[in-house]
């Protein structure tokens, strides 16, 4: 058996930089959440096909785990005869649409694993370009650093030096649609962007930014894009939280 940690993230504060091709482009510091993770095993037996379980409510060619294995196929041939001795079980912790990035995370730690059984021959690089064709936040669960500045539309990662922070995280009972945010924030807050208002933001340490801005909305464009999204977030007493990627978890620091 072989198993490996996906772990969650949050955005410690995300700027939107710019639009191309129907995505957006951004500037964000990203944390990895040591403590909040899914665990991917691969157990041997006998498969007539590629065999997930685990993901309930997520239909199996919609899987993050299930596109990593596809676009693994080409640089590991021997792959689809691998998974007919070994299936995948995947336990869940991480909360979906929660701005969390579980199924991304799912994917990129996946992607790790393949390639280190087969004692990598593909580079990080090269394994994070592939991460980016199946979502935008693959590629940094794909270089796995506890903090990076992300940039682009997800695929140029950044390690960024600093002391891990302890986060509690609070996620409501509330799904957020990435697209739907994104959309949201096309619409209404797209011509607002000003990149001057976080020039040398990805210089600062995740500790004092938060405590320097200390504004959830000024921290995280998408946050008003979220609320308009769903409503219900606004009824929440999240006085003293911050608000994570596309939402809808909100976290503070612990110490
Ligand atoms: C917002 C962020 C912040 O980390 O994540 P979450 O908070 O949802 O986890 C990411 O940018 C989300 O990345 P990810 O969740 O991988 O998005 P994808 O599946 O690639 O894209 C879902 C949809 O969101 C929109 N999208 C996504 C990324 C991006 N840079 N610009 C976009 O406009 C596109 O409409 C796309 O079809
Ligand atoms: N391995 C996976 N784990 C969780 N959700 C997945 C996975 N693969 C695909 N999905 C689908 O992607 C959607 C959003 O994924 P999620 O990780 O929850 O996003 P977000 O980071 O935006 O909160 C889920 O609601 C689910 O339908």
């Amino acid at each position: 058996m072989y198993s490996i940690r996906a772990y969650a993230k949050v955005n410690i504060f995300l700027k939107i930089t710019g639009h191309e091709n129907g995505y957006h482009t951004l500037l964000s510091r990203f944390m990895r959440v040591n403590d909040l993770y899914d665990t991917i095993t691969i157990v041997p037996g006998t498969f007539d096909s590629f065999t997930l379980e685990g993901c309930k409510g997520v239909p199996l060619h919609s899987n993050t785990i299930y596109k990593a294995y596809e676009a693994l196929l080409e640089p590991f041939p021997k792959l689809e005869d691998f998974f007919k001795s070994h299936k995948v079980v995947v336990e869940k912790s991480i909360p979906s649409q929660a701005g969390l990035g579980g199924g991304s995370s799912d994917a990129g730690a996946f992607m790790r694993l393949i390639n280190s059984l087969s004692q990598n021959p593909l580079s990080t690089d090269a394994l994070a370009k592939l991460g980016s064709g199946i979502g935008a936040d693959v590629p940094f669960f794909v270089y796995n650093y506890p903090s990076a500045n992300v940039r682009g539309f997800g695929e140029i990662v950044e390690p960024f030096r600093e002391r891990p922070l302890q986060l509690e995280l609070f996620t409501p009972d509330i799904g957020c649609d990435t697209a739907k945010v994104y959309q949201a924030y096309h619409k209404y807050l797209l011509r607002t962007l000003d990149p001057k208002s976080f020039f040398g933001w990805e210089n600062i340490d995740s500790r004092t930014l938060l405590q320097l801005i200390a504004d959830p909305i000024a921290l995280n464009d998408l946050y008003p894009a979220a609320l308009s999204t769903c409503p219900k977030l606004e009824k929440l007493d999240t006085k003293g939280w911050f608000f994570s990627g596309s939402g809808s978890t909100f976290f503070r620091v612990k110490d």
